[in-house]
């Protein structure tokens, strides 16, 4: 049953949406086209409003616009002194689960549709994985025509930005659903799927689907080079996943090896891309990919990523749950690694502001920091988490092609080289800007309660040893350049 929402247009604010029509009319093409381009209503064009309606599971999310405490820009990296806004959101406006917390000035805006954003202060990058199907009862009408005598021109459309993305490891249990999700996604031209087997028969499949990428398979070390010639993300879930009673750490053997061999192949054929890395144990895979881009010459640490945006997916779902709070509304600052103890997040942090008691502030850390047992636990044997894996991925890659797009206001927690503490690697949240990491939110480590100070610290003896082990694996290997 499609709902709708009545949408008022202020004089500061714009909202964004989306459709594959070249039409003028966006009217008249709404609803039998796919989302792929955007336009922009403004009040000057609508000074009434617009009313937008759609699937409820897919089209719209309910969304509150929160203020976020803005970081201090002194206590951040070089790149956030130079005078760059800092709104310190999460990512903001994306169409994929995160949050949108505008500054203080944003008046409280109506919910956020999936696929239609609203900004209060600026045209708002839309993006959307949503795709004929899910958006066929997203419909645009103007319920309050404006009382000109003439109808205003229709708004100009976008083209949508076409990014080459490619993702290895793709005919896994991530890869999988996560083809899925970036086939969906409208910033997406070109979608490569690169494994050592099985990867035919997915893109075959997914090629079927009717949105704008192009999906092409490559098998094996043989069809690597041509996988990943240039693309501008490539996403890493390569390598095996735990069984019960594993540490991520007994995963090294195995996936060092593989990690290794594939950012060879990037750094030979696409050192410019933005590398996510989500092959575990993340804690040593990062070290080891940073180690490797360096001695082939070609590391930029400003886009390497492992990513980390399950925990914050996690985080952010276990408070909503335990605070009766909507989902979409929440978010939590994870930091630190991708590992047990390592994985800290700041509920000190959550936006919005939440109270814990110091029992609810213990009881949700332990089980944020094994949500990925919890997984591996339940699947007895079958693998670990890939579904909500898929879909944390493709929130970070959506935010990163979003920054690649130019948006300035794109903000996500990954773990990176980093200055916040003494030790190389580090995660927390970071803006995301077209070269990469711009700055690293240190402000973010400040004002922490003691338990998330002794949290700190515990973690960082074993987060040391994890980076230190990634090092030197990849120092004592030999690397073709
Ligand atoms: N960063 C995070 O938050 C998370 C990380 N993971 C990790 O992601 C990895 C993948 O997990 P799943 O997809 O469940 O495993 P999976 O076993 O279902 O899929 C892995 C895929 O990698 C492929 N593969 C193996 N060696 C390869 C190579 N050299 N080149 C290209 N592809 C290769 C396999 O053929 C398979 O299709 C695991 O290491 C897991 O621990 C899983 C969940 C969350
Ligand atoms: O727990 C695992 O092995 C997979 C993983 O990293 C997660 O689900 O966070």
């Amino acid at each position: 049953i499609p709902i709708s929402r009545t949408i008022n247009l202020s004089d500061e604010g714009s909202l964004e949406v989306s459709s594959n029509t070249n039409s003028e009319n966006l009217e008249d093409n709404w609803d039998d086209t796919m989302l792929s381009r955007r336009m922009v209503l403004t009040a000057d064009d609508y000074p009434g409003s617009v009313q937008l309606s759609g699937m409820p599971a897919l089209a719209f999310r309910e969304h509150r616009q929160e203020p976020f405490s803005r970081p201090n820009p002194s206590q951040s990296r070089a790149g956030s002194k130079t005078g760059s806004k800092m709104a310190a959101t999460s990512a903001s406006a994306l169409s994929i689960g995160s949050t949108s917390h505008a500054s203080k000035s944003t008046p409280c805006l109506p919910p956020k549709a999936f696929g239609v954003n609203f900004n209060s202060r600026n045209h708002l990058k839309s993006s959307s994985f949503l795709n004929k199907e899910s958006t066929a009862a997203l419909r645009y009408s103007s319920t309050q025509k404006p009382q000109t005598h003439h109808q205003p021109p229709p708004p100009a459309l976008k083209i949508q930005a076409s990014f080459k993305v490619a993702i290895l490891g793709a005919a896994g249990g991530i890869g999988q659903p996560l083809a899925l999700l970036v086939k969906m996604s409208p910033l997406v031209s070109d979608l490569h799927l690169y494994d050592i087997a099985n990867v035919k028969g997915v893109a075959a499949d997914l090629s079927h689907c009717n949105t704008p990428s192009q999906v092409r398979d490559f098998t094996g070390n043989a069809e690597l080079a041509a996988c990943l010639k240039g693309v501008d993300v490539v996403v890493i879930p390569a390598g095996v996943p735990r069984k019960p009673g594993m540490t991520r750490d007994d995963l090294f053997n195995i996936n060092a090896g593989i990690v290794k061999t594939l950012i060879e192949a990037v750094a030979d054929n696409c050192p410019d891309a933005f590398i996510h890395i989500i092959s575990n144990p993340v804690n040593s895979t990062v070290p080891i990919a940073a180690e490797v881009l360096k001695q082939k010459g070609v590391y930029n640490p400003k886009k390497l990523f492992g990513v980390t945006t399950l925990d914050v997916v996690r985080a952010n779902t276990f408070v909503a749950q335990k605070k009766n709070l909507k989902l979409i509304d929440v978010d939590v600052p994870v930091i630190g690694g991708h590992a047990g103890i390592t994985i800290l997040p700041l509920l000190s942090k959550t936006k919005p502001s939440v109270t814990f008691t110091e029992q609810e502030a213990s009881d949700l850390t332990v089980r944020i920091q094994n949500g990925g047992t919890e997984v591996v636990e339940a699947k007895a044997g079958a693998g670990s988490a890939t579904l909500s894996m898929a879909y944390a991925a493709a929130r970070f890659l959506e935010s990163s092609l979003r920054a690649l797009d130019g948006d300035s206001d794109v903000y996500e927690c990954a773990f990176v080289e980093s200055d916040v503490t003494e030790l190389p690697f580090f995660a927390s949240r970071v803006k995301l800007g077209k070269k990469g990491v711009e700055a690293v939110i240190a402000a973010d480590l400040e004002g922490l309660t003691e338990y998330e100070k002794k949290g700190l610290e515990a973690l960082k003896v074993e987060l040391k040893g994890s980076i230190e082990k990634g090092v030197a694996f990849a120092q004592k290997q030999t690397v073709g350049v």
